[in-house]
């Protein structure tokens, strides 16, 4: 841990990728030491402390919480109330988030409260900052947010978490935080009046779960593009289709990109174009059409994931200079509702993209002289093998559920806690089906590695064509652990190890400058 890079939290920004390296332990975090900065946020949380003495009503400090905003709590109870707050919410369920994405909502809540906006003391940063030094993690249930009124429920378990409540993952092991406190020599904290609130009323886990899945798609785009060339020469693919000439006239950046990686990949200036074929099928055709999309989606997601990652957004508001509470619903996650709708259709869609590509790799009618089913088998051993035949059946089955995934969820809205929250994003569904579909997504693309390697492996050996010293590198490192199958074997070990090389981006895919 000692070389890692080290990422301020302060007022500024931090981008997708920053983020992601805290969450993955490839960088640490830690608080910014700035003078006005740790001033700032402490006159927030003076100013509600005084405002509590002086007026006595605060929203959600001196009532019950929202349709229960009606209700006034005594001063000489609001200090259970936030305790109240995150035990009432401790009925989450479904599966636990990992590490990793622990640690990504850990940063994304720290983030925002950094902002200065919503009246926590400088402790609580610390609190938050030092769980993570220590990489304490909440157990933190994924389902049972609606995505508006933020994350309460997920979040619950991190606020129950800092006060000593709710289990951790410590050093491998589950354990009370009390316990794991106590161990290391310290105290519980005791939130103030607002900070249940603060920590709990805002999108930090959709907008983790957001910036870890934009991170894979972007590397899935790259990938894709490389596979689809492999896939275009395995075919004999008409290089045409992928010329600079022909996409000037069709201004999408990112779409002229991946023609510009496929193009290169094939080395297409050096290719004559097909005899037999003048068009190849779409899902090569047009691999710059689907992948493009994705890629043209890339930068205005970056866009709104870092906007929500970067924004206060909890409730009540805080201006600490004009000394003014402001009530509104900045924890709704609409936008990363809509981003992560969005992001599941794109990506689905290579899904689908590489199965049409698998379908006509296996078939004789379309692959253009390769074997049945990709089966290098020879001679008499060719009616026993049966070659990538099930691979194809598991891509058909993984592509389908990605595509049935891609249902936005933010059109199911509903009215719920006594009409309080009468309209809700659904964004944290959203996030999580997305990354649903990215791994659904990303073994289809093992599949199709194998396959487009095994491809191309076999048209080399009817007839040699050079390859871009890039693409053959490529070839040659996926060649050095995967012998050709010929042989039927089961290959689930081996799809399983080439998932973990995407899903760890064991290649350096293009120029990094291409980043959107
Ligand atoms: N998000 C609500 C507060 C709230 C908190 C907890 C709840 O259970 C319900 C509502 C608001 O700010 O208006």
């Amino acid at each position: 841990m000692t070389n890692q890079p080290s990422i301020t939290i302060s007022q500024q920004p931090l981008t997708i990728e920053q983020v992601v390296a805290i969450a993955k332990a490839k960088a640490s975090s830690k608080l910014s030491d700035d003078v006005a900065f740790k001033q700032q946020i402490q006159r927030g949380a003076d100013f509600l402390a005084k405002l509590l003495a002086d007026e006595g009503v605060i929203y959600g400090v001196t009532t019950g919480y929202g349709d229960s905003v009606t209700v006034p709590v005594a001063l000489d109870k609001v200090h259970e109330l936030p305790v109240h707050l995150t035990r009432f919410h401790g009925c989450g369920m479904g599966e636990y988030f990992d590490a990793e994405q622990t640690r990504a909502i850990l940063v994304a809540r720290l983030r925002s409260l950094a902002h200065g906006a919503s009246g926590v003391s400088w402790t609580l940063l610390e609190r938050l900052q030092a769980l993570l030094d220590a990489d304490i993690l909440p157990l933190i249930p994924s389902e049972g947010s609606v995505g508006a009124s933020g994350d309460l429920t997920p979040l619950s378990y991190l606020a129950g978490a800092l006060i000593g409540e709710r289990d951790v993952i410590y050093q491998g092991q589950q354990q009370r935080s009390a316990e794991v406190f106590k161990a290391l020599g310290w105290t519980a904290l005791q939130l103030k009046p607002k900070e249940g609130l603060a920590i709990m009323n805002g999108t930090a886990v959709m907008t983790a779960l957001a910036c870890l899945a934009w991170h894979r798609a972007e590397y899935l785009s790259r990938l894709s593009s490389r596979i689809t060339a492999l896939v275009s020469m395995a075919l004999d693919g008409n290089p045409q289709h992928f010329s600079e000439a022909l996409f000037k006239v069709k201004p999408h950046l990112g779409q002229q990109q991946v023609a510009t990686w496929i193009r290169d990949d094939i080395a297409a200036t050096q290719h004559q174009r097909s005899q037999q074929r003048l068009q190849d099928r779409y899902s090569v055709r047009c691999a710059p059409h689907v992948i493009g999309v994705l890629r043209d989606a890339l930068p205005w997601l970056r866009e709104t994931i870092e906007n929500e990652l970067n924004s206060a957004n909890d409730n009540p508001i805080i201006d600490v200079e004009a000394e003014q509470v402001m009530h509104g619903g900045h924890f709704y996650g609409g936008h990363i509702a809509l981003a992560m709708d969005t992001l599941k259709t794109a990506v689905a869609n290579i899904a689908d993209l590489h199965d049409r590509q698998m379908a006509l790799l296996m078939d004789t009618k379309f692959n253009h002289g390769l074997p049945a089913n990709l089966s290098a088998a020879e001679n008499d051993r060719k009616a026993l093998n049966h070659g990538f035949k099930a691979v194809q059946i598991g891509c058909s089955a993984w592509t389908a559920e990605a595509l049935k995934l891609t249902m936005p969820a933010s059109v199911f809205s509903r009215s719920t806690e006594c009409h309080n929250q009468d309209k809700v994003s659904m964004g944290t569904i959203a996030a999580r089906d997305c990354l649903r579909i990215l791994t659904l997504t990303e073994q289809v693309v093992s599949a199709s590695l194998l396959a487009a390697v095994q491809a191309l492996s076999l048209r080399q050996q009817r007839h040699q064509r050079e390859l871009t010293d890039d693409v053959k590198h490529f070839v040659d490192d996926v060649r050095e652990q995967f012998d050709l199958v010929a042989e039927d074997r089961p290959l689930e070990a081996e799809l399983r190890y080439w998932l973990s090389q995407i899903q760890q981006q064991r290649w350096s895919l293009y120029a990094k400058e291409d980043m959107s």
